[in-house]
């Protein structure tokens, strides 16, 4: 099979493949780049495998960056763009939790596409357009199937997350995962507690975030890889409520506050969640702003304050997280509540901390603080306006009890 017209990131990228050539080199586009050319998906980086050993390449062009040298991998740029070219190498160079740091090369194509996860990832390109499937990866492109290379157990031996980049291709991609591979999954789930956090992360995160998201947790709760995930074990039941959800998140805070909603957890465990998933501090406070958030709506109104505190963007990831779990939560009312909030920031305050002491005498200190928080209180409550008489007379007379 000849793929006549390349889009254009490939053609920008084939001087590569070409200037390799000319040295007497063999070099192919690889990996996910060919798989999502053919399934006419869009293409954010195109990686070169070749038979060149990493100081020939750097021979070869003149700007290079020793990116994953130890790994055969070098970055060349071309043009504006870079590119990641990587000498033919074996199984034990992804992140082979028993031998991390052992490359072999190999000397041909072959060698290299056989000790790659999936058919689908087993494709490769020469500059000429030709694909090389050697595993029947366009059959099962053409299916909607991910299917181990040769032996699923040997090939989640190498790399234990391939478990979850299996689980992940069939949500983002719409696929079934082939019977055996799927069977693979369940005899070795436990291999994933050798792979870092953050890696399991990434791929729980596309997941979750794939437009087939549901089938990715039906498989994951069904191959039984649910229960190797950190924090999961033994929450499968909670999780099965996933398959009954008619949306699903569209942003990371709301994919992870469905996970702790769904497994109700407590808002003090939120933390120690979002911690053990390896979260970002950023991520794990909106995550927790919005768990407390939908808590307060399930129950009753939230009260300005709430609405103030909260802000704008937890709101409104809220009233999606209530939407996908069926919570009757009034959006609309709630987004024109906050809009018609006095003030949506403390520094709209019309008056502050200097202006208590100058005009009204009041000391320095904690007792300032105290005092703006509740002319803030009484001013989101509608009781007085905020401008610097009302908050005056108010200030003036709650001094007398604060
Ligand atoms: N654990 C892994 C990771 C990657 N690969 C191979 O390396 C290629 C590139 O990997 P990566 O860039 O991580 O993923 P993609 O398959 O390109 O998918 P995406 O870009 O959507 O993450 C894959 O296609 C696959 O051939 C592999 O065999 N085993």
């Amino acid at each position: 099979m000849i793929v006549e017209d390349l889009p254009q990131i490939f053609k920008e990228a084939r001087p590569i493949i070409k200037n390799l050539e000319q040295a007497g080199f063999k070099a192919y586009f690889v990996g996910g780049s060919v798989r999502d050319l053919l399934l006419k998906r869009p293409i954010h980086d195109v990686d070169i495998a070749t038979n060149a050993y990493p100081a020939e390449v750097k021979r070869i062009f003149p700007v290079t960056i020793d990116t994953g040298i130890q790994h055969g991998t070098v970055t060349v740029k071309y043009g504006e763009e870079f590119y990641e070219v990587t000498t033919f190498r074996t199984e034990s160079t992804y992140q082979d939790f028993r031998r991390p740091d052992h490359v072999e090369f190999v000397q041909n194509l072959s060698e290299d596409l056989k000790r790659r996860d999936f058919t689908i990832n087993a494709l490769a390109m020469a500059g000429s357009g030709e694909i090389i499937d050697h595993f029947g990866g366009i059959t099962d492109l053409n299916n909607k199937v991910v299917r181990a290379v040769g032996e699923a157990r040997e090939r989640f031996h190498e790399d234990a997350l391939r478990m979850m980049r299996a689980v992940r291709f069939v949500s983002q991609l719409g696929f079934t995962l082939e019977r055996d591979t799927k069977k693979a999954i369940t005899e070795n789930r436990e291999l994933l507690h050798h792979i870092a956090v953050e890696r399991i992360r990434e791929e729980f995160l596309k997941l979750g975030l794939g437009p087939d998201s549901k089938d990715g947790f039906s498989v994951l709760i069904d191959s039984e890889l649910i229960e190797d995930l950190p924090l999961l074990a033994g929450k499968s039941s909670l999780l099965k409520n996933y398959l009954t959800l008619n949306f699903f998140p569209t942003t990371e805070p709301i994919f992870w506050a469905l996970i702790i909603v769904l497994i109700k957890l407590t808002n003090d465990e939120v933390r120690a969640f979002m911690r053990t998933w390896k979260n970002s501090n950023e991520v794990a406070h909106q995550v927790q702003q919005i768990v407390e958030c939908f808590d307060i709506v399930s129950e009753r109104e939230l009260t300005n304050r709430e609405l103030f505190d909260f802000g704008v963007t937890t709101l409104a990831s809220t009233i999606d997280l209530a939407d996908i779990l069926g919570e009757p939560v009034n959006g609309v009312v709630l987004i024109d509540r906050y809009n018609h909030l006095p003030l949506k920031d403390a520094h709209e305050l019309a008056v502050d901390g200097r202006f208590l002491m100058a005009n009204l005498g009041i000391p320095a200190g904690p007792r300032i603080g105290r005092l703006l928080q509740l002319t803030l209180d009484a001013i989101l409550a509608g009781q007085i306006k905020n401008n610097q008489k009302s908050i005056a007379k108010y200030v003036k007379k709650i001094t007398s009890v604060v």
